[in-house]
């Protein structure tokens, strides 16, 4: 578990921590360190391992917890640099971010979610489509279901089945976006006044990011007028990446979710919503996809607002804390093996489904996702959906061998 360590005299020095990074995957140097705080020069870093710690805080302090990094930090310092500062995910905690999780809340909490179901199906029956159309192109086709319903519900937009260019303008800055948030991104901005960073040219040696937040921000001009809620769906695509590839690397479990979905359903029409319910194998690999490679290993940063105590620890105001929730999703005290893909880790020993539905993926609190209820909706009806119609195999090459799966980009949208 990780105690917030914000009382000691001497802040651990910042360089040591950094080098000793696992840069591609961070989440996994945070969570061998168990107990974590980096002190870039301004502002304390918490990450936190433990869901426990990360509910006490984050939830049951949610009134200190909720905000976002302030100005002059990281975070609105990338927003503004990256061209990011409409999204209300990065809002501070005041009546503006109120207003529009209010209005977020309107149109995505649970029953209002159900009305978007009938678009979610059709779209889905489209994916199936467009898989068996261009089974080459699988995981583009995965993306564009996401795109394709939050367009739908919002824009009335229909967006072409590949290579959309909006789509694509969404992922590619969605996916410089989240890698620049990451604690060790927020090194640069420590050591170097926001408006010193703003003035680095592109060209300056190590000034990579500099070219990432230009491209992003003109990626942005195309994109900014799409709601934040669409790049947002798009994580749903990657989770459907990770079910891909667990069906592939799984074949028994693949075949499990298949006989269950033929009892129940039959083979002659597909799924729907109301089958929901007495499909409990497949809801089992639905929780089992988001826990095995969370898509958003760290989470969003929440901020301090008053300084606080915690179990004998002083933290802060404006100190970040960070919910790392990779490192909850592979506690092995709660998910033995946690590396392996294991429905079954869901089921009580008398065959009924447990009450753990992963929620600690959709973050704590106050700041907790606010499209969790249609981002589940729509990966449930796509993984039902593809496993009552579709086998899913490894390709073969042409002297008729299984080509090897590449595992590298399954640990999400930030790697
Ligand atoms: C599998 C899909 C998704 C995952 C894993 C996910 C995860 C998350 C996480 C971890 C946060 C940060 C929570 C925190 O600060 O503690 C978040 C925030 C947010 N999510 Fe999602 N999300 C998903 C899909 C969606 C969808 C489909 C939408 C919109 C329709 C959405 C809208 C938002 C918004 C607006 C916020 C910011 C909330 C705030 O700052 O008040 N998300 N999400």
């Amino acid at each position: 578990g990780c105690k917030p360590r914000i009382d000691q005299q001497v802040p651990l020095p910042v360089l040591g921590n950094v080098l000793g990074f696992n840069s591609k995957e961070p989440w996994i140097t945070y969570m061998e360190w168990a107990k974590v705080i980096i002190y870039p020069f301004t502002q304390p870093i918490i990450v936190v391992n433990s869901e426990k710690v990360a509910n006490d805080l984050l939830e049951r302090r949610a009134s200190n917890y909720s905000d976002r990094p302030q100005f002059n930090t990281t975070h609105l310092c990338v927003a503004l640099l990256f061209g990011w500062g409409f999204t209300s995910i990065f809002f501070n905690y005041g009546n503006r971010w109120r207003l529009h999780r209010r209005l977020f809340q309107q149109a995505f909490r649970a029953d209002a979610a159900l009305t978007y179901r009938p678009v979610q199906l059709r779209k889905v029956h489209q994916l199936l489509a467009n898989l068996l159309e261009t089974p080459g192109e699988s995981f583009d086709c995965l993306q564009m279901l996401s795109a394709a319903i939050i367009m739908e519900v919002t824009y009335r937009y229909d967006p072409a089945p590949r290579h959309d260019p909006l789509v694509m303008a969404v992922e590619r800055t969605a996916d410089i976006l989240i890698k620049a948030l990451r604690p060790e991104g927020a090194v640069v901005f420590s050591v170097f006044p926001f408006h010193v960073v703003r003035h680095i040219p592109p060209w300056f040696p190590g000034a990579d990011f500099k070219r990432k937040a230009n491209e992003c921000q003109k990626l942005t001009v195309d994109v900014v007028e799409t709601p934040f809620q669409y790049t947002k769906q798009s994580i749903s695509s990657p989770t459907l990446k990770v079910f891909i590839l667990a069906m592939l690397l799984y074949p028994d479990v693949q075949r499990k979710a298949q006989l269950e979905i033929d009892s129940v359903v039959g083979r002659d029409r597909l799924p729907d919503f109301n089958d929901r319910p007495p499909l409990p194998y497949i809801e089992a690999i639905l929780r089992e996809t988001l826990r095995w490679h969370a898509v958003g290993p760290l989470g969003v940063p929440h901020a301090i607002t008053n300084v606080d105590h915690f179990e004998g620890y002083f933290t802060p105001k404006g100190a970040i804390v960070m919910a790392n929730i990779w490192a909850m999703s592979h506690n092995e005290d709660k998910y033995s093996e946690s590396a392996e893909f294991k429905p079954e880790r869901f089921f009580t020993p008398d065959g009924k489904l447990n009450n753990d539905n992963v929620g600690f993926i959709f973050g704590f609190g106050r700041r907790i996702c606010v499209g969790r209820h249609i981002a589940d909706a729509t990966v449930w009806a796509a993984i039902v959906s593809i496993l009552a119609a579709l086998n899913i195999e490894k390709a073969k090459d042409e002297q008729g061998i299984d080509v090897e799966v590449n595992t590298q980009w399954s640990t999400g949208v930030g790697t």
